[in-house]
């Protein structure tokens, strides 16, 4: 599959910020995708669709090193993921922390530098205090850094994780459903300050989402995973009632009402607007 060149305002990063070549990822006889060629470009934003299950997270992983491919290659920002590749940011799927956790969200946002870049003198000290300054007030959290980040809402933690992932200027960033538990306007500030950094900096986006509509104006493109099978392209290629019809096994429609996509059919619980009613698809089939 190859990749359109992207038109941002700036791009300094050159080279395929993810590249998977031949890609396989199985837990026992479970095949979550096999035969998965799929390059990302700097500055390019791929959101990742699918139903519960379908090995969104699981791809995430294999990025960030923590889940070795069955077959095939992996680069990341041009290397084998793992220790090591300090170009990539993430951001978790939102779990609340403990309440008891004491450490400063100034602290939190701090763990996303790279400590061998920084280093311990004056220059380096200040530096990398000035960066986790930057970070917070780009999520508008300077009102909350200093506190304990056990005790913030889930919003102000989410934000503050948003900060820790974009801190280190990442050459990829990952995004496990950063939208999730966030009002309206928290995330549309994340989702901007998201599309903000990676047209100024080049930095690539793959967004795991279980809704569309939110960051559908951003999306470059779309990798769609449904039981072991996916697509990949434009919204306007993969978000059709032919295509989904066809990776879901069953009669979907899919409607667009004021630029928003809907999606009804047999399932009509596959909307990504009802994110979390999705049906596992009953029959499963080889990755395609
Ligand atoms: N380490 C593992 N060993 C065995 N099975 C696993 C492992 N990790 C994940 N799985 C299984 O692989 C499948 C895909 O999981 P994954 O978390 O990647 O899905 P997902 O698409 O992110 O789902 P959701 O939308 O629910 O977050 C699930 O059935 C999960 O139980």
């Amino acid at each position: 599959m190859t990749v359109r060149p992207q038109q941002h305002t700036a791009s300094p990063r050159t080279g395929g910020a993810v590249s998977l070549s031949g890609a396989r990822l199985a837990y026992g006889d479970r095949v979550l995708w096999d035969g998965l060629d799929f390059d990302v470009a700097p500055g390019e934003f791929v959101a990742v669709l699918g139903p519960n299950g379908s090995g969104k997270t699981s791809l995430l992983r294999v990025l960030l090193g923590l889940q070795k491919l069955t077959a095939g290659t992996v680069r990341v920002a041009g290397s084998v993921p793992g220790r090591g590749n300090r170009g990539v940011g993430y951001i978790p799927q939102q779990r609340a922390l403990d309440p008891a956790l004491a450490v400063r969200g100034r602290d939190l946002v701090g763990l996303g530098l790279d400590g061998h870049r920084w280093g311990i003198g004056f220059t380096g000290r200040r530096d990398r205090a000035e960066r986790v300054a930057a970070a917070i007030a780009s999520v508008d959290a300077g009102d909350f850094a200093d506190r304990p980040v056990g005790l913030l809402s889930g919003g102000e933690q989410q934000r503050l994780r948003v900060a820790q992932a974009l801190v280190g200027d990442p050459a990829v960033l990952l995004c496990d459903e950063p939208l999730l538990s966030l009002d309206l306007a928290n995330q549309r500030a994340v989702s901007t300050l998201i599309d903000e950094r990676r047209r100024a900096s080049g930095t690539a986006v793959l967004f795991v989402t279980h809704e569309i509509n939110p960051v559908l104006p951003l999306v470059d493109r779309i990798l769609y995973l449904v039981d072991g099978r996916f697509r990949a392209g434009t919204p306007d290629e993969v978000m059709t009632s032919r295509t989904l019809s066809s990776l879901y096994r069953t009669d979907i429609e899919v409607i667009r009402v004021r630029g928003q996509i809907h999606i009804v059919g047999a399932h009509s619980d596959l909307c990504e607007d009802h994110p979390h009613h999705h049906d596992e698809p009953r029959d499963r089939g080889p990755g395609s």
